[in-house]
């Protein structure tokens, strides 16, 4: 079973992620087990006190480091596993992607570090954290909502999580393109149609449709990831069907 440590000042945060879904089902299934401490109670001084001035002066406060480095030290004491992945959510981490979330969902324990304030200081980077992750190229308040963007990712991966382990094998990224359309019934809604290949029941032809539509919708939404992927013969010829429609 993963599990997963939330440190954060603000653990009322996670229970309405943890507490849905499959997040809640994963924990149910003891896929996984889900552990959110706030880590003001181990600031070692009369108030709790978590963060404090900067120096060298300038505006917002500073996370201090005492009370995360011991933090850390005490859930990597409690954890089984002596191989833990300490993830310091951070605008200047590494881009987070599917990979990412895929190499992740291997590990037996992941401590997620929730940053505040203007920042933390440096040598939580540089002496506590073995991986620092961003979401995306703009600044939150906070790593909360980062912490619950990659443990969401991460959890639905795990064995167990999804019934049909095929759902994920074929989602945006997992296969380096973007998933192909979905329809249900009516096969027509309004005058809209499904497209008569999914309605006749032949699978080889379904698969087909399904790969041509694949790379379609990559190639007309994410050209840059066809770069990063060896495609086979069939789906470059495809993709060249594909393109002179374009034309
Ligand atoms: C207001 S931000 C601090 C930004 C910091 N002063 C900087 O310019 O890099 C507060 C906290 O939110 C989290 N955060 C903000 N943007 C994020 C992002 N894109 N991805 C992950 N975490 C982020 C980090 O934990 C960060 O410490």
């Amino acid at each position: 079973m993963m599990k997963i440590d939330v440190l954060t000042i603000f653990p009322d945060m996670f229970s309405g992620v943890f507490g849905h879904s499959i997040l809640k089902k994963a924990a149910e299934k003891s896929a996984v087990q889900y552990n959110v401490v706030n880590f003001r109670d181990y600031a070692d001084n009369k108030h709790q006190t978590v963060d404090d001035y900067p120096y060298g002066g300038g505006a917002g406060m500073v996370l201090k480091p005492q009370p995360l480095f011991d933090a850390v030290a005490s859930l990597k004491e409690q954890a089984d596993s002596d191989k833990t992945r300490v993830i310091l959510l951070c605008p200047q981490g590494k881009q987070y992607d599917q990979k990412m979330a895929e190499e992740l969902a291997s590990e037996e324990h992941l401590i997620f570090v929730c940053g505040h304030y203007e920042g933390y200081d440096e040598r939580i980077r540089e002496h506590v954290v073995t991986d620092e992750i961003s979401i995306g190229d703009y600044v939150l308040t906070g790593g909360e909502l980062g912490a619950m963007v990659v443990i969401d990712s991460v959890v639905r991966l795990l064995p167990e999580v999804l019934g049909n382990q095929e759902s994920h094998m074929k989602d945006s990224f997992s296969t380096g393109l973007l998933e192909h359309p979905h329809y249900t019934r009516p096969s027509d809604f309004r005058g809209m149609k499904v497209p008569e290949v999914l309605l006749q029941g032949n699978h080889k032809l379904i698969e087909e449709w399904r790969n041509k539509e694949a790379l379609r919708r990559t190639l007309v939404r994410r050209p840059d990831l066809l770069e990063k992927i060896e495609l086979t013969k069939e789906q470059e010829k495809w993709l060249n069907e594909i393109k002179k429609e374009y034309e």
